[in-house]
């Protein structure tokens, strides 16, 4: 089979045996003298996490096997190991977006499952959003105490196909989703260093449209604090295979809830914001990663 990566850099998401070629491939290429207990998934902000590394090695997402092209701006595309506040750590610098590929959700979380090989316990997952709650502004973070994945309810799980139980069980129970005593290590970090730190429910929708007003009142009506396009497929497969997860937006714009006021939702706001926290993320994840 790794000769048959090799040769054609496509692989299955949901075969095991092509999970571990490709985590041997990489093993490969970087020298691991103890498991990276600690993995991080930067999304849209705290890419400049994996820059703070020491000891860095880092691994393209084109010298990966099976992995498909990053092209959201803002997301670098890069496996890296090293160490953060004296743990040794493996960080995605960038992920894969369901939207950019056809809605495979089993590929865009295929990294959390090597993550696992890798020897990760911890994730620790970020994402850029759309505030809902009207207690949040611009720049805030909040902290996900749970989500609303509708990809993943409307039949588009990661789970979904031939369930390979060494990947794990058959049907996960999402139910300890984000991990309590984490979020509550969390909050003494935010308070430890004066940040302000909501909590609140994510959303997952399918993108890339940003959400018309109407669907934004639509999701604040069933509970939804931030909005976004990412992570539940990663958390749902991090769960899947024993993982335990935490969470957090950076609030990156305020979602409009009015059509006759609504203003313009762009990527490059987003990025901006994500800029702007990018500083503060870091030494939030910094602080929880020196305490785990
Ligand atoms: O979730 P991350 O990767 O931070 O990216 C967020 O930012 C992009 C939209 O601006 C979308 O991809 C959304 O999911
Ligand atoms: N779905 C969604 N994703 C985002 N990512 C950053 N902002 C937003 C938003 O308002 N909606």
């Amino acid at each position: 089979m790794s000769t048959l990566i090799e040769a054609h850099p496509t692989v299955d998401p949901i075969n095991y045996d092509d999970i571990l070629n490709i985590v041997n491939h990489v093993r490969s290429q970087v020298t691991l003298t103890e498991e990276p207990k600690i993995g991080i998934i930067c999304g849209s902000g705290l890419g400049d996490l994996a820059e703070l590394l020491t000891e860095r090695q880092v691994i393209p997402f084109t010298n990966i096997p099976g992995f498909p092209p990053t092209n959201v701006i803002g997301h670098k595309g890069n496996l890296v190991f090293g160490n953060l506040m004296g743990k040794f750590i493996v960080c995605l610098q960038g992920r894969f977006h369901p939207y950019e590929h056809n809605m495979n959700l089993a590929l865009c979380a295929m990294p959390v499952r090597m993550m696992k090989e890798f020897g990760v316990r911890t994730l620790i997952i970020s994402n850029a959003a759309g505030g809902v709650n009207s207690a949040f502004k611009w720049g805030d973070l909040m902290l996900i105490k749970d989500q609303l994945f509708l990809p993943g309810l409307a039949g588009f799980s990661p789970l979904v196909g031939i369930n390979d139980p060494r990947m794990g069980p058959r049907f996960v129970s999402m139910h300890d989703a984000y991990d309590l005593s984490l979020r509550q290590l969390a909050h003494t970090v935010a308070h430890e260093q004066g940040i302000v730190l909501h909590q609140g429910i994510y959303v997952m929708s399918g993108g890339p449209q940003y959400e018309s007003p109407a669907e934004v009142c639509m999701f604040k009506t069933v509970g939804a604090d931030a909005l976004g396009m990412s992570t539940c497929h990663e958390v749902t497969v991090a769960r899947q295979c024993g993982i335990r997860v935490l969470g957090f937006s950076l609030i990156t714009n305020i979602a409009n809830q009015e059509a006759d006021t609504a203003v313009e939702v762009s990527h490059e706001e987003v990025l901006v914001a994500a800029k702007e926290a990018s500083e503060r993320a870091c030494k939030f994840v910094s602080g929880i990663v020196e305490k785990l």
